[in-house]
């Protein structure tokens, strides 16, 4: 398994060795002990799998607050997705920001965001399963979500004008400025992480 990380610190891209024969290809798709190498002391407890019908389904923003954060090792064994992870964590030189990777049948690469991050994804062909390991139990009392186009986050989901099909709830969840107000302005001042934004945030937060 190699791994690689990336300009925001916290998630890692996992790719398997993959061993080619004529019948296939085999590959060990998960270690515990190289995961905990890269990642440190996480144990992952549950398993989920989502099968998206329509081609630009869009899932998330979604995140668990504590004190059932989870952290997700994401991989796309049918199809293709536009994954994207967005730094929640208000102290972060990096909050607000996000960083997009594509995920299909084909590369085996498995995304690794930490908790901390809101994740979200853009089915890129029909029929496609996505299946993640997460580091904490599924608890609907601290189920979050933030709104997949809100502005702030900047986030290109690449659809061209095409409607996403969402679920009711993620078409009604809030802008992070909503979720982070106070955080985000104390963040922006603090680094300068959403230079041009501050004055917006102080003024929204009353700062
Ligand atoms: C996430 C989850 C949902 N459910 C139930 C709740 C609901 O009835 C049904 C569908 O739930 P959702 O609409 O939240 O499913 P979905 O929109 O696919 O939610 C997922 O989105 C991706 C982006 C993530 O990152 C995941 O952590 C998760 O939030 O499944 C569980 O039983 N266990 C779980 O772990």
């Amino acid at each position: 398994m190699e791994f690689d990380r990336f300009d925001i610190d916290g998630p890692v891209l996992f790719v398997p060795n993959r061993h080619r024969d004529p019948r296939g290809t085999f590959a060990e798709t998960f270690r515990e002990d190289e995961f905990r190498a890269a990642i440190g002391d996480v144990t992952l407890v549950q398993e989920n799998q989502s099968i998206s019908k329509p081609i630009n389904t869009i899932r998330g923003l979604h995140y668990q607050s504590e004190p059932h954060v989870q952290g997700k090792l994401v991989r796309v064994t049918t199809g293709e997705i536009m994954d994207i992870a967005v730094d929640i964590r208000p102290h972060s030189p990096t909050f607000g920001q996000h960083i997009k990777i594509k995920l299909s049948a084909e590369n085996w690469y498995q995304l690794w965001i930490p908790p901390g991050f809101a994740h979200g994804f853009r089915t890129m062909r029909p029929d496609t399963t996505v299946i993640y390991k997460v580091s904490d139990y599924y608890s609907p009392e601290n189920d979050r979500g933030i709104a997949w186009n809100d502005p702030d986050l900047q986030i290109d989901w690449e659809l061209f004008g095409q409607q996403p099909v969402l679920s009711e709830k993620d078409r009604a969840q809030p802008a992070l400025i909503e979720l982070f107000s106070v955080d985000v302005a104390r963040a922006a001042a603090a680094h300068h992480a959403l230079a041009g934004d501050i004055g917006r945030y102080h003024a929204s937060t009353g700062d």
